[in-house]
């Protein structure tokens, strides 16, 4: 195994320094001008972000990073850390931990891993399950960028997503614990994939060949489409996860989360979902996250506290929130062993 001269570098989305509002707008300024985030022309960006989300929304989400922030810290960044110590004990290479929004930034830490004395390589690992222009493709611009910027002489290689990887999948449902023997059993009503969203134009400009991607059952026709199609990655983690886990088709759904904006995003909506489940009778639901590998804002705050009111208002009687990956040491063995042994082609 040819790993030495290796460094890691896990990367993670990121959070607001606190949840002052001041450091919320900062944030979110800075997430909301990445053109993989917003892909308008600057002009226009600039405009939208100034115009319609900063005046209103530092003080909305502010709220909200109060509802679930710990006292170490935003969940996000105190969990990657804790995971990342974790993968550390498990591989004798560096690893660091860097944020695409936020600090610890990920030219600080590129940085700091290329001064590492015998460093030949840098191996990026997003810990995103999935690719998107919002997620790994922003990582990758990024740290392509730094390494042209400070004239780095290492190579850079990012780990492949690893959506349908069967020991993701293994952990997932191992983790999720007992209750997916009791979906099986009866005692729950249904499993809900809710996977973050993202505007269905992000997937038309990723689709190499021009005219796959959202077309009536494209995701389940062989395509190169694939390797850039979040929406057929996430329809491939439910569909392996469900397999594995011996679920019938009957007993899980997949639904986006997060909507942000006018444009036409994924769909069902998550929070339309869970009331529409609720309207047909379900009594029990089940909610798993997996394009969160730890627990954010968007899985405690956004489905474990609205979307699970949401339910309740709506006739359902129990929700449960299944936790993500966050720091399981099975998983975090795994992250160090895909790092140790991943070749690039
Ligand atoms: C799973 C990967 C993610 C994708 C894809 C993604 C796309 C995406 N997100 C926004 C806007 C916001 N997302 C926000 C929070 C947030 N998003 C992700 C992950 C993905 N986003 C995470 C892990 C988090 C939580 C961060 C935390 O600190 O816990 C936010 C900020 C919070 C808020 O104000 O609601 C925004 C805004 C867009 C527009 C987008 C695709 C275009
Ligand atoms: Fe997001
Ligand atoms: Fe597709």
């Amino acid at each position: 195994m040819e790993m030495k001269g290796r460094a890691v570098l896990l990367v993670n989305l990121g959070s607001p320094d606190s949840t002052s509002v001041a450091d919320v707008r900062r944030y979110l300024n800075q997430f909301l001008m990445d053109p993989c985030i917003i892909d308008l022309p600057w002009p226009l960006r600039r405009l939208i972000v100034s115009a319609f989300v900063l005046p209103t929304r530092p003080a909305k989400s502010a709220e909200a990073y109060k509802s679930i922030w710990w006292e170490e810290g935003s969940p996000l960044k105190v969990l990657s850390q804790q995971l990342t110590d974790k993968v550390t004990e498990n591989t004798e290479l560096p690893v660091a931990l860097a944020m695409r929004y936020g600090n610890p930034s990920m030219e600080q830490e590129i940085l700091r891993l290329s001064k590492i004395e015998g460093i030949k390589e840098i191996l990026m690992l997003p810990l995103y399950p999935h690719y998107a222009m919002s997620s790994v493709k922003t990582c990758i611009i990024e740290a392509e960028r730094v390494f042209k910027e400070h004239q780095l002489t290492q190579k850079l290689i990012t780990h492949p997503v690893f959506f349908e990887h069967p020991d993701y999948i293994q952990h997932l449902i191992r983790s999720a614990g007992p209750v997916i023997e009791e979906l099986k059993n009866g005692d729950w009503d249904h499993l809900l994939f809710s996977y973050h969203g993202v505007p269905e134009r992000h997937i038309r400009k990723d689709d190499p060949t021009g005219n796959h991607c959202l077309k009536e059952n494209c995701c389940n026709k062989p395509s190169v489409a694939h390797n850039t199609c979040y929406r057929h990655q996430v329809f491939a983690t439910s569909k392996a996860f469900a397999k594995q886990a011996g679920l019938s088709d009957e007993q899980w759904s997949v639904a986006f989360q997060s909507r942000l904006g006018r444009a036409k995003w994924l769909e069902p909506a998550t929070d339309q979902t869970v009331r529409d489940l609720a309207a047909k009778g379900a009594k029990k639901l089940l909610v798993i996250c997996p394009a969160f590998t730890v627990d954010c804002l968007e899985t405690l705050e956004e489905i474990g506290m609205e979307a699970k009111e949401d339910f309740l208002e709506h006739g359902g009687k129990e929700f449960k929130l299944i936790p993500c990956l966050n720091t399981d040491e099975a998983w975090a063995k795994t992250l160090a062993e895909w790092a140790e042994s991943y070749q690039a082609s």
